[in-house]
């Protein structure tokens, strides 16, 4: 089996089992360079697995996952943390800073692990914090910052080092309504405007047309929404003008296959 060579992120009938108990059940999925894809589903449908194993920090109990047509599930862990580091970001719903260090250097923590020199890493680290809105923080440790401050801080340690994949779990879900748009709305211009690729976890289920249209300061963020109820791909709630000519959904035997526009939706979340 091969990847789609367009795709920079494919996977196929991916399952996973904590001690026996389906987390995902077959899902396949696919994801093309610069795009950004909403995974919804409500809590406990397996979007944090999924993320997990796509991302290389967990292994599927069976399927294949593949970056860039190589694959992944078929690498060492210590080849799966390399390609972490270099290759992916990752935001987590509670930002994870390190507290002895200031917030640019919490920043810039990827690339300086990466051995790029402390000048550089520094000048890097707080251009991603200005580009954030949040460059006046930038001397500050993470005690003295509000949660949507940290939360903008591991934007910019997830995004620093330019990857290809920025994985969010539920990135902004602490967060007050007004930071959430704003958060999303830096998160999704940063990428879009670096071409970097988003898969995004949201158990926002609100994505439908009118919640849209009244959410006026919401971010159009996904290009696409694929959905996940108890493990498996299910249908989206939303069906709307397509981002891409040929989306993605999952046939019969878990192959993703293209399809109309059922799975593609130009959205804003609130994640
Ligand atoms: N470490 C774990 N040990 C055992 N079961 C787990 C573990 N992590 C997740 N699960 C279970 O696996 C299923 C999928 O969980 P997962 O966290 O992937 O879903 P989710 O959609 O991300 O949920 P949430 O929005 O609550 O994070 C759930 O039934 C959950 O209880």
């Amino acid at each position: 089996m091969t990847a789609p060579p367009d795709d920079v992120l494919w996977a196929r009938g991916l399952h996973y089992t904590y001690d026996g108990s389906p987390a995902l059940r077959g899902v396949s999925f696919g994801v093309r360079e610069g795009e950004i894809v909403a995974v919804a589903g409500p809590r406990g449908s397996g979007k944090s697995t999924l993320l997990r194993c796509l991302s290389g920090q967990t292994l599927p109990s069976e399927g294949e996952v593949w970056f860039n047509s190589r694959p992944v599930h078929t690498l060492s862990r210590a080849a799966r943390e390399r390609l972490r580091l270099h290759r992916f970001g990752w935001i987590d719903s509670t930002p994870r800073l390190v507290p002895e260090l200031t917030a640019w250097e919490n920043a810039a923590l990827p690339l300086l692990l990466h051995g790029t020199g402390y000048r550089a890493a520094r000048t890097a680290a707080r251009a991603w914090l200005e580009r954030l809105d949040v460059g006046d923080c930038a001397g500050k440790r993470p005690a003295a910052l509000r949660q949507a401050e940290r939360q903008r801080v591991a934007v910019a340690r997830a995004l620093v080092h330019s990857p290809a994949v920025l994985f969010a779990d539920e990135p902004t879900a602490p967060l007050h309504r007004t930071d959430r748009a704003q958060v999303l709305r830096a998160l999704s211009a940063a990428a879009r405007s670096h071409g970097i690729t988003v898969v995004l976890a949201t158990h926002d289920l609100t994505l439908t047309p009118a919640a849209r249209t009244a959410d006026a300061t919401g971010a159009a963020l996904a290009d696409r929404i694929v959905t996940l109820a108890d493990g498996r791909r299910g249908r989206t709630p939303v069906r709307e003008a397509p981002a891409h000519d040929t989306p993605f959904d999952t046939a019969p035997g878990n192959t993703p296959v293209r399809t109309g526009p059922e799975d593609s939706a130009a959205c804003s979340l609130s994640v």
